[in-house]
């Protein structure tokens, strides 16, 4: 096969500069964080599954790959489950080497608390600061979960608390069960990955306009005329 002459090739030019995923979108990658059992690996699985699976090891940071479908088109994902062993002291996020690791390679982050347990809620405001320390640009999505929305008798965080946080850190906020409603755990994924597309989109156009290779002037037609004119001059002389 005859590889493309010189003008295809600047034809092809800008598109060759463009990143792959252009056409193919790259993964989205997810993190779920919060402090304690909260139901991350259980509302992870749910998501994945459609199953709820009541019991879980200790969680060590699993990761989960998998295709699905957002808005209708197939895109792979990844999703980082995180151990719920985070201390918070003074305000701050004491975590562990791996964790910190994590928090650089996502791009949306789940930010989950027990709606049982008033110590995972205050370790979220933490959590938070320190995603946005790890990912300065502001665009990056988070969206906040109070879990074990069925557990009624045990709340210890209301509602309420939940939309105000979400509203003093400018994210998404939604209470579910995990264990009762599905759908309520899909939503919260299938959020997130919209969000993450969305700037994979915006990037990729940023990243192609500024890879297109200006077009050269063509000569117009007077100027060719002109210099056609000079060149038979010239043969009769
Ligand atoms: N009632 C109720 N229980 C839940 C719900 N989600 C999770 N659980 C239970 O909460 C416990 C902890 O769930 P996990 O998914 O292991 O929590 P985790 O956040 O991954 O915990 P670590 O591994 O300690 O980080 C399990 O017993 C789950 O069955 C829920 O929506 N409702």
């Amino acid at each position: 096969m005859r590889l493309p002459t010189m003008s295809t090739n600047f034809l092809l030019a800008p598109i060759l500069e463009c990143p792959s995923d252009f056409f193919q979108s790259r993964d989205i990658k997810l993190a779920v964080l919060g402090a304690g059992s909260v139901g991350k690996s259980a509302m992870i699985v749910r998501f994945l599954t459609k199953r709820f699976i009541g019991d879980y090891e200790p969680n060590t940071g699993n990761l989960y790959s998998r295709l699905i479908h957002v808005e209708g088109d197939q895109v792979s994902i990844q999703i980082q489950d995180t151990p719920g062993c985070i201390q918070v002291q003074e305000g701050f996020v004491q975590m562990l080497d791996s964790l910190s690791r994590c928090m650089k390679w996502a791009e949306g982050f789940l930010l989950v608390y027990s709606i049982t347990d008033y110590s995972s809620y205050q370790s979220i405001r933490p959590l938070y600061r320190h995603i946005r320390k790890v990912h300065p640009d502001s665009k990056i999505p988070i969206l906040i979960v109070g879990n074990k929305g069925d557990l009624l008798h045990a709340r210890q965080v209301q509602t309420n608390e939940g939309i105000q946080l979400a509203n003093e850190l400018g994210t998404v906020f939604l209470e579910i069960s995990t264990s009762e409603n599905y759908h309520g755990v899909c939503d919260v994924f299938q959020y997130l990955c919209k969000e993450v597309s969305k700037l994979h989109h915006s990037s990729c156009g940023d990243k192609r306009r500024s890879s297109i290779i200006p077009r050269p002037k063509s000569p117009n037609v007077q100027d060719l005329k002109r210099r056609f004119k000079q060149a038979l001059s010239s043969k009769v002389k």
